[in-house]
């Protein structure tokens, strides 16, 4: 079995983990959280999300929560932006890494952001520009790359061909996202396979929802196919306003445990996003949906 040494974790939880949530969390728990898991050790984390607030109310504070950090040299902070609106408002907040965000089923592009797939992508052209001009990170994922809530399993050339066009645009990395985490193990490592013939593997990245429970299998066929970037969320937190019905991100704690029994390093200090996970739960009123979380959550009350 091919595995990498080193794989490189993005924290999701702060955006795609909360931007589902009903109730609104006040400012100062995302800033605390965001804080949390940068001292963590994670090399990313997804912050915040720049988008109308008439679509995700949730995200709505994404300059305060940009403005109350600590930042740790290390992390690089990203934000959803899918305009150039978003993009300045980012820019102002102080963002690393922005995110454009397009889909590979037209009926998904349609729902999230208001348009199709040709418009979404010359709608990003400017968005692109600006990054590259302000030397900014500039990250592209493509939502429903296996699936669609709408239109059932994707063409593979659908995701391949989305992946070429934001790989023209400048895209320094590319999400392949299984939105609602119908993927199972062997097709994840043929959209892997296909998508990593046009773009350098080593910056694609796996985007895996833990739905159905194959998100971790998902992760093992992805690296198989030389992906080496994963996103994950903390206590498995999240699910997208657009894909009802699929749940949270794999959790970022399951995926350490994976990732750190097998002896792949990733610099993120596992029993630390553990207790985030549960003060996270326990602020949003919730058991978390860590399973390695749990249990070591458990172990650690046992021992007390
Ligand atoms: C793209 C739009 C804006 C088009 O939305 P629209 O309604 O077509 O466009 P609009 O230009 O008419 O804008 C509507 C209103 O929003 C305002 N507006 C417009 N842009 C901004 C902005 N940047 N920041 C703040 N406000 C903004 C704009 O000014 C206007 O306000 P009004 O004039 O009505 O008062 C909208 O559809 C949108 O914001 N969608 C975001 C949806 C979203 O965030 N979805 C969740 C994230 S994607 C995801 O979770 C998937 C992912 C990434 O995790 C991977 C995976 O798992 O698949």
């Amino acid at each position: 079995m091919y595995l990498p040494s080193k794989v490189k974790i993005v924290e999701v939880g702060p955006r795609d983990g909360l931007q589902n949530e009903k109730q609104f969390i006040d400012t100062a728990v995302k800033i605390e959280l965001v804080d949390r898991l940068s001292a963590a050790g994670f090399p990313n984390v997804e912050a915040a999300s720049f988008v109308s607030p008439k679509w995700v109310p949730q995200m709505a504070d994404g300059t305060e929560v940009m403005r109350g950090i600590r930042r740790r040299p290390g992390t690089v902070y990203s934000a959803l932006t899918p305009n150039l609106r978003g993009f300045e408002a980012a820019l102002a907040a102080g963002i690393d890494e922005v995110v454009i965000f397009g889909a590979a089923s037209e009926a998904f592009s349609q729902r999230n952001i208001n348009c199709s797939i040709d418009e979404s992508l010359v709608r990003f052209e400017p968005v692109a520009q600006a990054a590259k001009a302000a030397g900014i990170r500039l990250r592209g994922s493509i939502s429903c790359a296996l699936a669609c809530p709408y239109q059932g399993e994707t063409p593979i050339a659908s995701a391949v061909n989305v992946a070429q066009r934001l790989l023209a645009m400048g895209c320094d990395e590319i999400d392949v996202a299984d939105t609602i985490g119908t993927g199972t193990a062997r097709r994840v490592y043929d959209v892997m396979r296909a998508v990593t013939e046009v773009v350098d593997p080593a910056r694609v990245s796996g985007h895996f929802h833990d739905t159905y429970g194959q998100a971790l299998a998902n992760i093992l066929a992805a690296m198989q196919a030389g992906i080496t970037i994963f996103h994950s969320s903390v206590a498995g937190l999240g699910g997208c306003p657009y894909a009802k019905g699929a749940t949270g991100n794999v959790a970022t704690e399951d995926v350490l445990y994976m990732l750190h029994g097998m002896g792949i390093e990733t610099g993120v200090d596992l029993d630390a996003v553990a207790d985030i996970g549960h003060w996270i739960s326990g602020q949003l009123g919730r058991k978390s949906s860590s399973r390695a979380g749990s249990a070591l959550a458990a172990r650690k009350a046992a021992a007390a």
